[in-house]
């Protein structure tokens, strides 16, 4: 395909002792030739690929030297995008980098969108939908399993698990327009039922298995929204702190401390947790204090995990009580907290309220019980390392509802096959099948789309 060329600034802005402004298309190397001079004199047009050269960039109308610079050429096909790309690497600096942008621009260039060398990549074929999507994965993954996760998928295990499965539906596919050509042949009929079945079961199995790792996926992928409740001064804020190994939140003996909620991402054993501290929870005459309690028991509501903490050197209270009612069916770990002090919480109380829950005790003034609790959360969720499994595995919501929906065109198929469905009507919800999952890997899906989900990517990405 022929594209224009694009240029954007592909490091983070005023950060960093280097800055490259970053080129792609057809005339990357004829512009950059126009503004850099380098030391060997030589014309970058006629350098080998992959290679990288020291000189200065001059604005051509003032002869000016503008910036002291390295220039990375790679020539199309093998690149990035696979176009030509040109990296000019300036001082970091926002000046610096911005006047070499500017000239660029002055010269033909056109200032990419966000993520629009990813996506040249994609639409020149080098990679497909899912691939592109796992770089801004790699990008804001927030542990080393998020990280393994995105590499896996930038590489291509989804691809290929995803073109295997439509390759299989394709030749179903073939099998029964024959059937439906040649419908006076009977052992055709007998055989492609017979192949429909199994490869509709083969698909759907696959399916489930992919789904499957969904919920650990996407935790990955997001992180896992964990709220600490419980009632004020029981030590929240203290547990959110041993979490993150830092003083965050504001710990006082004054009952009501925290008003608002505060968050903090903490990676607990490979767990990337969305820690919510909030309020305590409580009757309260006061304002601000009542708002906070209010976001309180919506945070509740949103998270995917509570740790819910009890006082040990306090009676249960009915608030407790309400507590545990309020959480009913969720993911919860109990913790009760402040075993340096003299008992008073009725223990079996605990684990009759706590009944499914698991039950920690801590005591953070000490830092004793910490480790039992980062180990009951990764239990929680993870059995053995995404690096040793050999499951490819899902984490993007898009990824997630499409395979969910193919599962669903599929089990139409089998029950279709189940009940002497005709053939051509079959044929249909096989059809969607195969469409379905074409959306992910970017084969069969809307411009609209595409534009979307690249928009979301970074600058100069
Ligand atoms: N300076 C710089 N560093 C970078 C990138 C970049 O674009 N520039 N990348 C950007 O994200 C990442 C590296 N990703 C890349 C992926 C493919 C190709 C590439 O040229 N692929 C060719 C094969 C090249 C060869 O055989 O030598 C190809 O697939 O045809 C280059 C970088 C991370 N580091
Ligand atoms: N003895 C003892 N004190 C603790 C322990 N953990 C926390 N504390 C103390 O309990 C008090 C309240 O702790 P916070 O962490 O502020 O409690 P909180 O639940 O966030 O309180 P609110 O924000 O008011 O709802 C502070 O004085 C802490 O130092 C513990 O394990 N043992
Ligand atoms: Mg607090």
């Amino acid at each position: 395909m022929e594209f224009d060329t694009i240029s954007a600034i592909s490091t983070p802005m005023g950060e960093g002792a280097i800055a490259i402004v970053r080129l792609s298309g057809d005339q990357a190397i004829e512009i950059t030739d126009k503004l850099f001079v380098g030391v060997s004199g030589k014309k970058l047009e006629n350098v080998s690929s992959h290679t990288i050269h020291y000189g200065k960039i001059i604005d051509p109308t003032t002869d000016e030297v503008v910036e002291e610079v390295m220039v990375s050429v790679m020539k199309a096909p093998k690149t990035f995008t696979r176009e030509n790309i040109v990296e000019i690497n300036c001082h970091g600096g926002l000046v610096s980098v911005n006047r070499v942008l500017q000239l660029v621009l002055r010269y033909g260039a056109r200032l990419a969108e966000p993520g629009e060398f990813t996506k040249r990549a994609f639409l020149n074929g080098r990679i497909d939908l899912s691939q592109a999507e796992a770089v801004m994965d790699l990008i804001r993954a927030k542990t080393d399993r998020a990280m393994n996760m995105a590499l896996g998928q930038m590489e291509g295990r989804l691809s290929k698990l995803i073109q295997k499965l439509r390759q299989e539906i394709l030749e179903v596919v073939a099998h029964v327009e024959v059937n439906i050509d040649y419908p006076e042949y009977d052992d055709v009929e007998e055989m492609s039922h017979r192949m429909l079945k199994e490869k509709a079961n083969y698909v759907r199995d696959e399916l489930k298995k992919l789904l499957q790792t969904a919920g650990q996926g996407k935790i990955l992928r997001e992180g896992l929204s964990t709220a600490i409740i419980g009632r004020p001064n029981v030590g929240k804020s203290s547990l959110l702190n041993s979490l993150v190994q830092e003083n965050k939140a504001i710990v006082t003996d004054i009952p009501g401390t925290t008003r608002d909620v505060i968050e903090e991402y903490v990676n607990v054993r490979g767990v990337p947790l969305r820690l919510v501290d909030t309020a305590g929870i409580r009757e309260t005459e006061d304002i601000v204090e009542k708002i906070g309690v209010e976001r309180s028991r919506k945070v509740l509501k949103e998270a995917d995990l509570i740790l819910l903490v009890l006082n040990y050197a306090d009676d249960l209270t009915k608030e407790d009580e309400q507590l545990f009612e309020a959480v009913k069916g969720m993911d919860v770990i109990v913790i009760i907290n402040k075993t340096d002090l003299p008992q008073k919480i009725d223990m079996d109380k605990v684990k009759e309220l706590s009944n499914e829950h698991k039950v920690i005790t801590t005591s953070l003034l000490e830092e004793k019980g910490v480790d039992d609790l980062e180990e009951a959360i990764s239990s929680m969720y993870f059995q053995g390392s995404i690096e040793a499994s050999d499951l490819t595995y899902i984490s993007n919501s898009r990824h997630i509802a499409l395979i969910g929906q193919a599962l669903d065109a599929i089990e139409d198929v089998l029950s279709g096959i189940e009940f002497g469905t005709p053939i051509d009507i079959i044929q249909i919800d096989l059809t969607r099948t195969w469409e379905l999952l074409g959306e992910i890997i970017g084969d069969t899906v809307q411009e609209s789309l595409i534009n979307q989900l690249f928009s979301q990517f970074c600058l100069g990405k």
